[in-house]
């Protein structure tokens, strides 16, 4: 099965140091729509693992979270493609939950919906608990350099990452183009 797990802030979407509170401030990053559309009609499954911390901390509620993943949905099947699971931790630092990046348990809820292993998967983001969490369970850390990539790069990054200057440029590199 070829799954590509990615994250959302910074990676699919603009991302915030205030947060994305509603869906005005959810923008699609430029080619990231079509990036996943194109990888998903040449048989890649893509899934979403994302930190969303600002329910716990009430500035959007759990519907307005999933009104965001519908219209990231829309999108992207408006592209001809289809997006895959996507597993939001919305717990805060301080509740010791086991899905908040950089722990691995989002990418393990998604290997276990699909009844794959982790081992070398892809999982592409822009902060460094992104690139520990796919450390922690083997998977590929991909950094690109949007949302917070280019802050993450100028701290180092997990020997064996791979950096890409956006998600269109990962789409082109697993379809070889
Ligand atoms: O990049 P993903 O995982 O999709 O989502 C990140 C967001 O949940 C927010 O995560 C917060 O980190 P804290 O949760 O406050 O540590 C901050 O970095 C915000 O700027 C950011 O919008
Ligand atoms: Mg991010
Ligand atoms: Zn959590």
């Amino acid at each position: 099965m070829k799954l590509l797990i990615l994250d959302r802030d910074g990676v699919i979407n603009y991302d915030s140091d205030a947060y994305i509170k509603n869906l005005d401030e959810w923008i699609p990053l430029p080619g990231a729509i079509e990036a996943i559309a194109r990888l998903s009609q040449a048989g890649w499954t893509v899934a979403v693992a994302t930190n969303q911390s600002g329910v716990a901390r009430g500035y959007y509620d759990l519907p307005m979270l999933e009104a965001m993943h519908a219209r990231l949905r829309e999108l992207v099947a408006e592209q001809g493609g289809e997006l895959g699971l996507i597993v939001n931790c919305i717990h805060g630092p301080a509740e010791g939950c086991d899905c908040r990046k950089p722990k691995p348990g989002m990418l393990e809820q998604i290997a276990a919906h699909y009844g794959v292993a982790l081992k070398g998967i892809w999982f592409v983001g822009d902060s460094s608990g992104d690139l520990t969490a796919a450390q922690t369970v083997d998977c590929q850390p991909v950094l690109v350099k949007t949302g917070k990539g280019e802050r993450t790069l100028a701290k180092g990054l997990p020997a064996g990452t791979l950096v890409f200057d956006n998600l269109a440029a990962v789409a082109d590199q697993l379809l070889h183009l």
